[in-house]
């Protein structure tokens, strides 16, 4: 997942800059890699400010005041596909044809083909591992073909089927054309979320924006905002008061199946996606959790349960019901260090064990002497419900019960989590006893699928993409995704280690089959190292 947002106010001598910075803070907990804003000027010039790190460290009021222009995009990004090096932080730019910018949400499964297509039909030079820079150059490469000095909407929609066309996978995307305006769509199977919102100025006049997440668009005072459909795109030129936004389904929609992990983490809880709030849905979660803990207890004596206890933050809302629903005692036996963001999506492994415990804190009141039940969202590498089972135990407790408003994650998340192995989840070749004893719990109880899908879906919304649990994909995969994705990260991996024990890139180099080495200060084409 990542966060991404664009805005064009209507009055063109007021900046957007301020508005995109405070949105990003909206959205920094879909991406805490990297972050980036482009804005464009009267004169059809962009202006960017990007790199690694968190939105306030990145945008800083220098830095700010000199994004220029009424018009921009942002991205938050967790990377899923090449690296967390900074040449990956989007906005992506290209200055032929026209100047484009583009941020992305999502993953591409067919980028070895369409490497091969810039490569060899189109001709474009690819300078890094993401798939997000494949998808702006084939978007370019369709705009070419018009050959025109100037393309109208009708132009870019076409282009955009012509992209659509080629690409395959999850994306929400939103695209600024130099002195244009910006461009939302979303993938055919809306695996990634979309929002449009329009807000209505004192003078009657118009500012739009686009966002992963409606809580953006609700707290900048934008309303009447809506899903952007699978398959469709929206285009907000620059000067509002002349053309009111353009819809247009550029590609026929596929199987309505956004990704089902929105629900159960990715999303705020005060967002609403495709209709359905992602609050309820992990009330329900809560719901149905506790109706499968209670048939267990039936069976099994030994089950007893004195307290639930939630793994903050995202499982607050579905744990806290889960007590109400078994009428059991509900405690907040972890305070949260609030100054440390969300340890599953740091890019490192060693930087997400040491995150745990400082990022949660158990009161030994809470536990001592309890029989209690820890309720998390999910368990993916099981990173963090080894760490709290083993803080629970500390603290006093007697049994340690561990359940998750999620099924088993035995399969790659393809479309937004950067997990290209398979072997690093614990649930990969493990039942639910092996899985308890990895982590350190005396039983562990899962939500099973049917249920979590029955928790989300509404009368619109009947079906999720629910590969990561399943292993069946929505958009299918072509072969060797997975190896490729895996090179790719174990040969980033190699070179940190290298690194980090202080060897040079020369060094790297004599590492064996090595063949593309990463510049010791990794910057983009069009990006200065220190976030200029
Ligand atoms: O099995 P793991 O690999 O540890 O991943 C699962 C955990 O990671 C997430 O928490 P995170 O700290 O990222 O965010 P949160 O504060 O929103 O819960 C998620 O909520 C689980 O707690
Ligand atoms: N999480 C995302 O949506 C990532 C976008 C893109 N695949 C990247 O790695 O930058
Ligand atoms: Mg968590």
């Amino acid at each position: 997942m990542c966060g991404i947002l664009g805005v064009v106010l209507h009055d063109q001598r007021q900046n957007v800059a301020n508005e995109l910075f405070e949105g990003a803070m909206f959205l920094q907990h879909r991406g805490q890699d990297a972050a980036g804003i482009v804005t464009c000027g009267s004169k059809g010039r962009f202006y960017q400010c990007k790199g690694n790190g968190m939105a306030r460290d990145v945008f800083t009021q220098q830095r700010m005041e000199n994004l220029v222009g009424n018009m921009g995009i942002t991205h938050l990004r967790y990377p899923t596909a090449g690296s967390s090096a900074g040449s990956e932080a989007q906005p992506f730019y290209v200055n032929s044809p026209y100047g484009i910018s583009l941020s992305h949400n999502g993953n591409l499964v067919n980028s070895i083909e369409l490497k091969e297509y810039l490569d060899e039909v189109v001709h474009r030079h690819i300078n890094t591992d993401s798939d997000s820079e494949l998808l702006i150059n084939v978007f370019a490469a369709e705009l070419e073909k018009f050959n025109k000095s100037r393309v109208n909407n009708l132009d870019l929609f076409s282009a955009l089927t012509g992209t659509m066309n080629k690409i395959r996978g999850a994306y929400a995307c939103i695209v600024m054309l130099a002195g244009y305006g910006i461009i939302g769509f979303r993938d055919p199977n809306g695996i990634r979320p979309l929002l449009y919102g329009e807000r209505v100025n004192k003078d009657g006049t118009s500012d739009y924006m686009l966002a992963s997440e409606s809580v953006v668009l609700k707290a900048h005072g934008f309303e009447n905002f809506r899903d952007i459909k699978p398959g469709e795109a929206v285009i907000i030129k620059k000067d509002s008061s002349k053309s009111k936004p353009e819809f247009r389904q550029v590609v026929e929609p596929k199987i309505f199946a956004p990704d089902i992990f929105e629900y159960v983490y990715f999303a705020r809880p005060d967002s609403v996606m495709d209709g359905v709030s992602v609050y309820r849905s992990r009330i329900e979660m809560g719901i149905k959790l506790a109706e499968k803990i209670s048939k267990i207890m039936e069976k099994d004596p030994d089950f007893k349960i004195d307290v639930v206890i939630a793994v903050p933050d995202t499982s607050r809302t579905s744990a806290f019901q889960c007590a109400v629903s078994l009428n059991i005692p509900y405690r907040e036996g972890f305070v949260k260090n609030r100054y440390i963001g969300r340890t599953f999506i740091m890019p490192d492994q060693q930087q997400r064990r040491s995150s745990v415990r400082r990022k949660l804190n158990a009161m030994e009141s809470e536990f001592k002497d309890r029989n209690v039940l820890l309720v998390d969202d999910s368990i993916v590498r099981g990173t963090t419900s080894k760490e709290i089972v083993a803080m629970a135990r500390e603290a006093g407790a007697k049994k340690v019960y561990f359940a998750s408003c999620a099924p088993p994650i035995r399969f790659n998340h393809i479309y937004g989590i950067d997990l290209a192995d398979t072997k690093a989840l614990v649930g990969f070749e493990r039942d639910e006893e092996a899985i308890s004893k990895v982590i350190g719990a005396d039983k562990v109880v899962y939500q099973d699928l049917q249920d979590l899908v029955d928790c989300c879906k509404s009368e619109e919304l009947q079906q999720f993409e629910v590969g990561v649990f399943t292993g069946e994909y929505i958009t299918g995969i072509e072969d060797n995704y997975i190896q490729e994705l895996e090179k790719i990260r174990a040969q980033n991996q190699r070179i940190k280690d290298q690194r980090s024990r202080g060897l040079s890139i020369d060094a790297c180099i004599d590492v064996g089959d090595m063949v593309d080495v990463k510049a010791e200060v990794d910057i983009s084409m069009y990006n200065r190292g220190d976030y200029a």
